[in-house]
């Protein structure tokens, strides 16, 4: 017999009139540097399966970000993936220079990420920002190009010290704001809010200091008053039982060593779909 099912209700009214932009989920994996060609292949064939073999309750944006050499070849292996969401699955990349093409010896083109299928282009992390010496500057420029070339750009913010919240919202407010200054006002941004001290840590940031330094980021004038979709993303030894701990306050994580078993992703992506 069929039921009624209630229209959902439409969303609420910006003090101007416009509807806001709809934040839905997202969670994703960067490996870094840690696995071999072999074993990224295996990963992301394992996670296409599970998430084939299960729909999911509600549709999340979910991403993978391997290293420079075997995206192209993962782009084609979630191509290729026979349902969704596991086809819908967003590739990443771990970094790209600004310009578009040129004389930048081992450097890597957005404009050629976009082609082979990258959806998705992190900057700033912090292991960038220490080791490549990445600056807020350079962060900027390259998420510019990155929404030129039509993929989003997930920056990573955060403060570089154990802070109390206000001190660490301001610093990333620096951050943020450099950001949101070089992208128009319309494009599509993930912040990955990643205190420096909790990445390659042995368990996440507090909920109440996410918490805290997350409300502070998406109640900022920059952030309300942009008109593009701008959702916010923990990180920093990130993993499974993590996100209903965070109490609604995030839009997803982002996960590296605690993604690298993809059961355990996939366990946390579950997570973030049902939370
Ligand atoms: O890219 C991901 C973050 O840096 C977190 O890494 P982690 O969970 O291994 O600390």
């Amino acid at each position: 017999m069929a039921t009624h099912q209630p229209e959902p209700e439409p969303p609420a009214a910006t003090p101007t009139g416009a509807a806001p932009p709809t934040r839905r989920r997202l969670v994703g994996v960067s490996t870094k540097m840690y696995f071999s060609a072999a074993r990224t292949d295996s990963f992301v064939s394992t996670i296409l399966t599970l998430l084939a073999a299960a729909p999911l309750d509600t549709t999340i944006d979910i991403f993978i970000i391997p290293d420079h050499v075997t995206l192209a070849g993962v782009a084609q292996q979630v191509a290729a993936a026979p349902a969704a969401p596991a086809r819908s699955v967003l590739v990443g990349a771990q970094d790209c220079h600004s310009e578009l093409a040129g004389a930048f010896t081992g450097a890597v083109s957005p404009a050629v990420l976009a082609e082979v299928g990258c959806g998705i282009v992190e900057l700033g992390h912090a292991e960038r920002r220490r080791l490549f010496g990445e600056t807020d500057a350079s962060v900027a420029a390259k998420a510019r190009a990155v929404v030129a070339c039509g993929m989003v750009p997930l920056v990573c913010v955060g403060e570089r010290e154990v802070a109390a919240v206000g001190d660490a919202a301001d610093e990333v407010m620096g951050q943020v704001r450099s950001l949101l200054a070089a992208v128009p006002t319309d494009a599509e941004v993930v912040l990955a809010y990643e205190p420096v001290w909790a990445i390659g840590a042995a368990a996440p940031a507090g909920v109440e200091h996410v918490c805290g330094v997350v409300r502070r980021v998406r109640e900022s004038e920059e952030v309300r008053g942009r008109k593009g979709v701008t959702r916010i993303v923990y990180g920093g030894s990130a993993g499974p039982g993590l996100f209903r701990r965070l109490r609604g306050e995030v839009d997803g994580l982002f996960l590296g060593r605690f993604a690298h078993e993809p059961e355990q992703f996939y366990k946390t992506i579950r997570e973030v779909a049902e939370g």
